[in-house]
C-alpha cells in the first residue's frame, strides 16, 4: 500500500509524492496513530523530516526538484494519519556590528510529531506578515492567515514518548499550519474573503 512504497529505503519523497488541492484526502480528518508507535509509522516520520531537510538543502532540491518547505503533514501523501514533521531553521542572530553570531541550534524545530494536539492557546491572535503557502496549493492566495500567537502542544515523539511544547511566533505557526493538515483544514480557510489584508483587533504580525 502507499505507505510501504513511501518507506522503501532507496525511496526519496519527491514533489510527486505530495498530493494536491482536490484531492479529497487534504480534506479529510486524519486517524490517530497507534502507540507504541510501528516501524512502518516511524520510518514514514523519518522520511518526512528527510524530505524538509532535502527541500533546504540547495543541491539537493535541484537535483529531486522540490519546493523548499519548513513542515510536512502525512496527509500531504495521501496518507491520513496524524503525523507531521517540522523543519524550522533558527533565525539568524546579528551582533552591534551585523556580524552574524553563529547560533548552536540550527534549527528552531527539527523533529516529527505524533498525535500532535493544541492542548492550550492564547487569546492574541497572529499571522506572518506575507501571507502562507503550502506545497500541496498550486497558485498564490493571498491575504493574512489568522492564527493563535502562542500555542502548547501535546505530541508523541519517535520514541512513543509525550512531549509538551510552548510555541509562539513563527515558530507556532508552523505546527499549526501542520495539525491543521491533520484536521482536513487547509490555510485560505483563515482568511478574511471579504478583506483577506484585514487587520484584527490585537492582532499580531510576523515578519
Ligand atoms: O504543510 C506544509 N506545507 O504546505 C509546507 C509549507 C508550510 C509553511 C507555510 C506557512 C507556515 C508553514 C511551506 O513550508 N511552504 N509553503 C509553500 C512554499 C514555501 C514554504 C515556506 O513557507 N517556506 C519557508 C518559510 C519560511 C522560512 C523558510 N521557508
Ligand atoms: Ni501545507
Amino acid at each position: 500500500e502507499r505507505q510501504n512504497k513511501l518507506i522503501r529505503p532507496s525511496h526519496y519523497i519527491t514533489m510527486d509524492d505530495i498530493i494536491r488541492e482536490g484531492n479529497p484526502t487534504l480534506r479529510g480528518v486524519a486517524e490517530r496513530v497507534a502507540l507504541p508507535l510501528s516501524n512502518v509509522d516511524i520510518l514514514l516520520g523519518e522520511k518526512m523530516i528527510q524530505f524538509l531537510r532535502n527541500s533546504q538543502d540547495p543541491v539537493m532540491a535541484e537535483k529531486l526538484e522540490l519546493r523548499a518547505g519548513v513542515g510536512l503533514a502525512a496527509p500531504q501523501l495521501d496518507i491520513s494519519k496524524r503525523i507531521i514533521a517540522l523543519l524550522v531553521p533558527s533565525e539568524p542572530k546579528f551582533d552591534e556590528e551585523g556580524n552574524e553570531i553563529p547560533s548552536k541550534e540550527d534549527y528552531a524545530l527539527n523533529t516529527v510529531m505524533y498525535n500532535a494536539r493544541i492542548i492550550s492557546h492564547s487569546v492574541e491572535e497572529a499571522a506572518i506578515a506575507t501571507g502562507e503557502g503550502c506545497l500541496s496549493v498550486d497558485r498564490e492566495v493571498p491575504g493574512y492567515v489568522v492564527r493563535h500567537a502562542r500555542v502548547t502542544i501535546e505530541y508523541y515523539d519517535k520514541n512513543s514518548e509525550k512531549k509538551k511544547i510552548r510555541l509562539k511566533g513563527f515558530h507556532s505557526m508552523v505546527p499549526q499550519h501542520e495539525i491543521d493538515h491533520t484536521d482536513g483544514i487547509m490555510f485560505y480557510d483563515h482568511i478574511d474573503p471579504e478583506n483577506p489584508w484585514k487587520m484584527r483587533e490585537g492582532m499580531q504580525i510576523i515578519d
